[in-house]
């Protein structure tokens, strides 16, 4: 999914650099996102730029060698920052994480560590997996993600995750923590439970988990959670988190200093953009005090809304569990006279949970996303095609995600605990402005809002998410063990890689407009544009 052509994203983007400063913190290398020139080419074939847009301004497309040089910027900014870039004199061990034969937990490295010599079932370092796998043939194929405004074929690609043979902790000398913040998200336990069982496997005896989010390093009234197998063996048969979660919380220094203080040497961080913002801030402040340490983030975020990443973990779940929802507003507005029923589900500054919901669903007339602006009244509004709705089929399902039109709404410039602005509610606008406009035009209409979201990140992983949950959270281990820090790991086109943090966190990922899926959602609901 690229980057948006649309002006709705500026200000949200705003927003998310004022948040960030607001923490007196920048990511030198982070672009912020550039938006299309409104006119020419952009505009006309409807071409989306890759990610990477902002990186493209500077490019000389006349110049014969600017695909090398574009490829070599690129390796730069996804090269993963290892521990040897601070300690070149770190001389790796053998892996304990023995692929062959499941050794019991080592008890006595006095011997060395076991290895596996012969069969190299390993990831090479030098694996490489490809980011974008379409050729697009034209700027105007549908969707296309140019670098070039001939859109030509620019291979990119990004570190494979996965188990190293040489590792750059030996397991009795870790003390590895975890840590869960933000908001929940199904399979956050599930996470938590393979870093845990894989850290055991590599030899790790001390595993602590820290209490409600960053919070927990700096309130002293918050003990650290001793962790093992044993603890965790049935976390994932529940919701939540079994560590707890916060927004907001203490300075980057000061987490620092409570890592020092407890002799942390492996943190593994789940949250979304802000909690990854931090991890990699915590990263580079170990780098300038010299710790000898691995950050390792996976990205928690119901939303779907990290860069790059096929999905994230719990969004396969919040989309099904979305669908008691919808069937239940269809049933309700379906069962009554003229009923419209709406549902308001999650998605702060993207629509993946609303438009995938109302595509699997069915039952959806009406999806709509922060990313596309709408008018409620007017000729063109959503109340004028209720209207239609109702003469024609009697009733209407409308499925909106929390971040749309909130420019319909009072602004309260209230915030959250970490600086998240706090949303009006959409659903009720929507809700008071239907029985509002179908009373003056004397027609009766029965209209229901539901409001599952809590419900629905609450709700434990499914089977699909399980199982991306257990990969990530394994490839996290494997990663602190590879000697990486200030990465994060994710799904690229089905495979697991590793990423710089700063290169999936400079901006939220937004649904494209010009999109295929965002087309299908339209095809499916037969919505017309409401602007
Ligand atoms: N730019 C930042 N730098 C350092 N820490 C940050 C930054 N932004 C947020 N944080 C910290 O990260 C934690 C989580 O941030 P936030 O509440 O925004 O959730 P999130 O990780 O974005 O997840 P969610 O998807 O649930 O919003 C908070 O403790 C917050 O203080
Ligand atoms: O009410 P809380 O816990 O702050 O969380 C709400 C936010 O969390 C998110 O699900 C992100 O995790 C957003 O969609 C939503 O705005
Ligand atoms: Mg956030």
């Amino acid at each position: 999914m690229g980057t948006l052509s649309h002006a709705a994203i500026a200000p949200r983007l705003a927003a998310l650099h004022h948040h960030r400063a607001s923490h007196g913190l920048s990511h030198p290398s982070s672009p912020s996102l550039r938006l299309p020139a409104s006119n020419g080419v952009a505009k006309k074939s409807r071409v989306v730029f890759a990610q990477s847009k902002s990186h493209n301004k500077d490019i000389d497309f006349s110049d014969p060698d600017w695909k090398s040089k574009f490829q070599r910027d690129f390796e730069r900014r996804f090269n993963i920052p290892h521990i040897t870039d601070v300690f070149p004199e770190s001389v790796p061990i053998p892996s304990t994480f023995c692929l062959r034969m499941r050794t019991p937990v080592i008890e006595d490295f006095a011997g060395g560590y076991p290895s596996d010599e012969e069969w190299h079932g390993y990831i090479n370092n030098n694996d490489r997996v490809l980011l974008k796998t379409i050729y697009y043939s034209s700027p105007t194929s549908a969707g296309a993600e140019c670098i070039d405004p001939n859109c030509t074929w620019v291979e990119q690609w990004v570190h494979r995750a996965g188990p190293r043979e040489k590792i750059y902790f030996k397991p009795e000398e870790v003390k590895a923590a975890i840590v869960t913040c933000g908001g929940l998200c199904p399979g956050l336990n599930d996470v938590i439970r393979q870093i845990v069982i894989t850290l055991e496997i590599y030899g790790v005896k001390k595993i602590v988990g820290i209490p409600y989010g960053y919070r927990g390093f700096s309130d002293k009234e918050l003990a650290e959670m001793p962790l093992s197998r044993k603890v965790v063996q049935n976390v994932h048969l529940s919701g939540g988190s079994l560590l707890g979660v916060s927004r907001g919380g203490p300075s980057v220094s000061e987490m620092v200093d409570s890592l020092e203080e407890r002799g942390i040497n492996m943190l593994f961080v789940l949250g979304g953009n802000g909690t990854h913002a931090g991890a990699d801030a915590i990263h580079n402040e170990c780098r300038k005090r010299r710790l000898r340490v691995a950050v390792v983030g996976v990205p928690k975020t119901i939303d779907n809304d990290i860069l790059l990443m096929d999905k994230t973990f719990g969004f396969d779940t919040a989309v099904e569990e979305a669908q008691r929802a919808i069937s239940s507003a269809y049933i309700e507005a379906h069962s009554a006279y003229h009923g419209v029923g709406i549902v308001k589900l999650m998605g702060r500054s993207s629509g993946f949970i609303a438009m995938h919901a109302s595509l699997s669903s069915g039952q959806i007339d009406i999806c709509l996303i922060p990313e596309v602006p709408f008018q409620m009244h007017g000729p063109h509004g959503i109340l004028h095609h209720l209207k239609y709705l109702i003469q024609t089929k009697g009733s209407a399902v409308v499925c909106v995600a929390e971040g749309a039109g909130q420019n319909l709404l009072q602004k309260t410039n209230a915030t959250d605990a970490s600086g998240n602005v706090v949303f009006g509610d959409i659903g009720v606008h929507i809700q008071q402005e239907t029985k509002k406009y179908f009373k003056q035009a004397g027609v009766p209409v029965d209209v229901k809002y539901i409001d599952p979201t809590y419900m629905i990140r609450a709700c434990r992983a499914n089977a699909s998410d399980g199982i991306l949950c257990a990969v990530l959270g394994q490839n996290a281990v494997h990663g602190a063990f590879a000697g990486y820090s200030g990465i994060t790991v994710g799904t690229c086109n089905t495979h697991y890689v590793y990423l710089p943090i700063p290169e999936v966190i400079s901006h939220p990922r937004l649904i494209d407009p010009n999109s295929r899926m965002w087309h299908r959602c339209l095809t499916s609901t037969g919505q017309p544009d409401f602007v």
